[in-house]
């Protein structure tokens, strides 16, 4: 009776006893939903694409965005509807292409004179929402926009950040533990094009460059991140990922450049021998260019060509993506 006495909690240790079962019933709920976490890095040169398609996964699976977040993207978004426009006027002068309303030229000094273009509010200010319309409704800023890429205009520049460039990759390291599939974005459009960062460098290299550093590992190599990826089936094991996903991205721009604009294949890279405005042997040329960069014989590439702005197409995609990856990491544990 003595012993049943002395054994029983007081008070404190029963809150402390349930409050620790809570903890174990909490941990043991996180660790089941890591479980089913598929965590996946994005990679790829500037502008590749990225930042679209992570914003496409949560239009497809996260009930899109906020109203909240909506509006965060407005001041990137006027300030690119600014810097385009003040691009564009640029390259009229570099293709020797007049207004055609010579009434335009207050709009164009008024968009190249202005350093910001909303107000507290975020609201495009009025005289500026005036003037960009003005212009763009000129049939020389319609042309000089149309031959974009012969002064290197921007893809499209809504929403540009600077995940991708040079200064940027040393960040990606962190990112690399528990990571079950590494994503390459390629921006196929880029192979006429060159680095904002560095003018005398072409885009297409500087991915084929980037990709092989992280195909073969070089890039982590030099940190000590070499075991990075922790298989959440057992928490000790681990493996390295046996294949990489390129998206061979912007196939819309990159059809549009090899069959209306003369701007051939060849022209860029001199190994290419296929017929100009052949846009199927032109992607797939550059495919095999980078699959070659592989110097494993055992690591998978699997590829897909994809619009990254378009929400259907990225749904598809990521479908058969998503079961590639189930698929190699069963095979990794030895589950198939
Ligand atoms: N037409 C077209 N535009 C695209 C496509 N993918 C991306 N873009 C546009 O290209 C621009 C750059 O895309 P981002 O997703 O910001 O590129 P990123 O790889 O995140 O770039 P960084 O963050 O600079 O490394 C954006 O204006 C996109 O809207 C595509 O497949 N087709
Ligand atoms: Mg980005």
């Amino acid at each position: 009776m003595g012993l049943c006495l002395g054994t029983e909690d007081t008070e404190d240790e029963k809150k402390a006893k349930i409050n620790s079962a809570k903890i174990d019933r909490d941990l043991y709920e996180c660790a089941k939903r890591e479980m089913n976490v598929v965590k996946i890095l994005i990679l790829g040169a500037a502008e590749s694409g990225k930042s679209t398609l992570v914003k496409q996964m949560k239009i497809i699976h996260s009930n899109g965005f906020t109203k909240q977040e909506l509006s965060s993207f407005k001041p990137a978004v006027l300030d690119n509807l600014l810097t385009s426009m003040k691009f564009v006027l640029h390259g009229m002068g570099v293709l020797r292409i007049n207004l055609a309303n010579s009434r335009n030229k207050v709009h164009a000094h008024s968009v190249l004179s202005c350093g910001r273009c909303f107000d507290e509010e975020q609201v495009l200010l009025p005289f500026l929402s005036h003037a960009l319309s003005c212009l763009w409704a000129d049939q020389g800023v319609r042309a000089a926009a149309a031959r974009g890429y012969e002064y290197e205009l921007n893809d499209s520049a809504l929403m540009y950040d600077v995940g991708g460039q040079r200064t940027e990759r040393r960040k990606w390291i962190s990112c690399f533990e528990d990571v079950r599939a590494v994503l390459f974005v390629v921006a196929l459009s880029g192979y006429d094009m060159t680095l904002v960062e560095d003018p005398s460098v072409n885009r297409l290299q500087e991915s084929m460059k980037l990709f092989s550093s992280i195909c073969n590992n070089v890039f982590f190599r030099s940190t000590s991140m070499m075991a990075f990826c922790k298989s959440t089936f057992s928490q000790f094991l681990c493996f390295q990922p046996t294949f990489s996903i390129l998206f061979m991205n912007k196939i819309d721009l990159f059809q549009d450049k090899i069959s209306h604009t003369g701007r051939h294949l060849r022209l860029y890279l001199p190994q290419f021998k296929g017929a100009d405005c052949d846009v199927d042997s032109a992607a797939r040329f550059i495919l095999a260019t980078f699959v070659s960069l592989n110097n494993s014989p055992k690591k998978l590439i699997y590829h897909h060509f994809t619009t990254a702005t378009d929400t259907s197409n990225i749904q598809v995609v990521f479908q058969v993506v998503m079961e590639t990856i189930i698929k190699e990491n069963l095979e990794a544990v030895s589950l198939l």
